[in-house]
C-alpha cells in the first residue's frame, strides 16, 4: 500500500500515517517492524524511552529498501535537556539506529517545571545545522510552550505530536499548531484500544463503510488533518490501519466522532504541564 505525503513547513514530505512502536522490542520487533514495513509503512516512530531504536534500525537494513525511503522519528528524553547532552543524545541515538541521521526529531516532553526546553531546542537546531536530523519538532507542547521556544529562537518546529483520540480530541490544541503552521501528529489514535473501538458511533459506521472501527477512528485523524501513528504488532491490524485512503467521512460524521470527547478523556492522565517522564 502506497502511503501519500503531507508536506511539512521546512519542504520535507512526511507520510499521511506511521507505525508507533513503543512496547515493540526484542527480536520479535525486529519481525513486527519489519512485515509493516513490508506492508508499505515508512513512517517509524521510535523513541530512546521506547528501547526500541535499535530494532527499528535492524529492521531498516533487513528490509533492504534504501534509507532515503523511510521517514523515521526519534525523541529526546527528559534527563537530556541541557544543550550538550542533548547533543551527544542525539548521536548516541544514530549509533543505535545505526543510521547517520533522523528525518525528524522531537523533544519529547517539555518538562516545564525543570525548565531546560528552550535549550533543549537549541540543540536540536544545531542538530539540524549539523545534518543530524532533517527536520525538528516537538511533542506534549502547549501553546505558552511553543512560544517561548519560536520567540528566543525563531525556529518553528515542523510538528507537535500530542495525545488525541476520540475522548481527547484537543481541539483548541490542533488549531494553535494551525496559526503557528505545524502539523500535527497524534499519539495514542486509538485510543491503545481502549472503549472507544466499541462505542455505537464508531460501530454504525464501521458497518455503514464497511470499514473496521480501527480505519473508521483513524479515517477521522486523516480528515481532521493529523498524521495519526497507531502502533500494532499484528500483521492484520498493521494492514488494515493503512488501507484508509479510499473513503471518505461526512462532515456530520466528524462531528459525532468529535462528541465522544471527554473533559478527562487523557488515557493516562499525562497532562504536559505536570508530567514528567518516566526515567
Ligand atoms: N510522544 C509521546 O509522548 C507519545 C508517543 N507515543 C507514540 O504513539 C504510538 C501509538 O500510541 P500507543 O500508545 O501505542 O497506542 P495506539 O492508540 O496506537 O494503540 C495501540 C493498541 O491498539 C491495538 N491496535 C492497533 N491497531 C488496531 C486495530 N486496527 N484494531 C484494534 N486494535 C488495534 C494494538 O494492539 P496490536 O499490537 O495487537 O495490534 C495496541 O494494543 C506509540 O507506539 C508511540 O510511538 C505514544 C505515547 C506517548
Ligand atoms: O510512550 C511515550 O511516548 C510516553 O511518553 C510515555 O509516557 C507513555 O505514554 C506511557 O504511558 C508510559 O507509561
Amino acid at each position: 500500500m502506497k502511503i501519500p505525503n503531507r508536506l511539512l513547513n521546512d519542504g520535507h514530505l512526511i507520510p499521511k500515517i506511521g507505525l508507533g512502536t513503543y512496547q515493540i522490542r526484542g527480536g520479535q520487533g525486529i519481525d513486527q517492524v519489519l512485515s509493516a514495513i513490508q506492508d508499505g509503512y515508512r513512517l517509524l516512530d521510535t523513541s530512546t524511552n521506547y528501547d526500541s531504536e535499535g530494532i527499528v534500525g535492524e529492521a531498516i537494513r533487513r528490509s533492504g529498501i534504501p534509507r532515503s525511503e523511510f521517514f523515521v522519528t526519534s525523541k529526546l528524553p527528559g534527563k537530556y535537556h541541557h544543550y550538550d547532552d542533548a547533543l551527544l543524545m542525539i548521536q548516541e541515538s544514530l549509533c543505535r539506529m545505526g543510521l547517520e541521521y533522523f528525518d525528524l526529531y522531537l523533544i519529547h516532553w517539555p518538562l516545564p517545571k525543570i525548565g531546560l526546553y528552550v535549550q533543549a531546542w537549541r540543540a536540536l537546531i544545531t542538530a539540524k545545522k549539523l545534518g543530524l536530523c532533517r527536520s525538528i519538532g516537538v511533542s506534549n507542547f502547549e501553546p505558552e510552550h511553543l512560544d517561548k521556544i519560536i520567540t528566543e529562537t525563531g525556529v518553528t518546529p515542523v510538528i507537535n505530536q500530542i495525545e488525541i483520540h476520540p475522548y481527547w480530541i484537543q481541539k483548541k490544541l490542533l488549531r494553535e499548531n494551525e496559526k503557528r503552521n505545524i502539523l500535527t501528529e497524534a499519539w495514542s489514535p486509538l485510543g491503545r484500544g481502549n472503549s472507544i473501538l466499541q462505542e455505537k458511533i464508531i460501530t454504525d459506521l464501521s458497518e455503514k463503510y464497511q470499514k473496521n472501527v480501527g480505519q473508521i477512528v483513524l479515517r477521522w485523524h486523516v480528515q481532521r488533518g493529523v498524521i495519526p501513528i497507531p502502533k500494532s504488532s499484528n500483521l492484520n491490524h498493521q494492514r488494515e490501519n493503512t488501507d484508509i485512503f479510499d473513503f471518505s467521512l461526512t462532515s456530520k460524521e466528524i462531528d459525532a466522532i468529535n462528541s465522544l470527547s471527554k473533559p478527562t478523556g487523557r488515557i493516562d492522565n499525562q497532562d504536559p504541564n505536570n508530567y514528567e517522564e518516566f526515567d
